[in-house]
């Protein structure tokens, strides 16, 4: 049997990592072994600052694979809220301040919200995901999940603003669906499926 291709899948937040690594595993594709970023060397990372989830999401996939020499799938996701102009948007992780704080991010969203009405809680997650290959291809897809931003935090699966958000079509939030259920709907998902055929190439499957 030929080896397995490495495929590094470069993300810092734990949650979201294992997000990645459920759909890309889901998807089936064989002769693809998923590496983290602890089992490779440290590398200089850049600084998240491009205007646009694909920028962020393609420099992050770049940065990974110039470093390890494998090819490298990330993400670059958020929240955009339409009565806030569409953000916290490409700043989601740092909306209040400090990087990741998901409770904080959150409580400040809601409280931006507190005087909008029910028809004015429009807001979608978008996730932009990049592969990279060494020496190779480049590509960088979309995925949207609609939605409103509900009143009080509710539930405790996924991260960040899971709680809070409630997927279009239910009345559950989105920290209140299984992995299953959020993995088939989400952003991340809808962006991951895209790119799942060019990982299978990268095995020759
Ligand atoms: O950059 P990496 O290392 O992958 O990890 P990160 O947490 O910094 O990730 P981003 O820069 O892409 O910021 C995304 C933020 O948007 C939010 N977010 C993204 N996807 C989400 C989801 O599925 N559910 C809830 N919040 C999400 C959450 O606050 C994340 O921290
Ligand atoms: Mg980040």
């Amino acid at each position: 049997m030929p080896e397995a291709v490495r495929l590094l899948v470069a993300s810092r937040n734990a949650k979201k990592l294992k997000e990645l690594r459920r759909v890309l595993e889901a998807a089936g594709v064989s002769g693809i072994d998923l590496v983290g970023l602890d089992e490779v060397p440290p590398f200089p990372e850049a600084p998240e600052t491009a205007a646009s989830f694909e920028g962020n999401a393609l420099a992050k996939a770049r940065d990974g694979a110039a470093a390890t020499g494998l090819p490298c799938v990330a993400d670059d996701s958020g929240l955009e809220v339409d009565a806030l102009n569409a953000m916290p948007g490409v700043l989601s992780a740092r909306w209040s301040g400090g990087h990741g704080d998901d409770a904080a991010n959150t409580a400040l969203v809601l409280a931006q919200l507190s005087d909008m009405p029910d028809e004015r809680r429009g807001a979608a997650f978008v996730s932009a995901c990049a592969l990279v290959v060494p020496g190779g291809d480049e590509s960088v897809v979309r995925g949207t999940w609609p939605g409103t931003i509900a009143r009080e935090p509710r539930g405790d699966g996924g991260f960040g603003y899971d709680p809070v958000f409630v997927p279009e079509g239910e009345s559950r939030s989105a920290a209140q669906l299984t992995p299953e259920e959020k993995d088939a709907a989400s952003h991340r998902g809808r962006a991951l499926a895209q790119l799942v055929p060019a990982i299978a190439a990268l095995a020759g499957s």
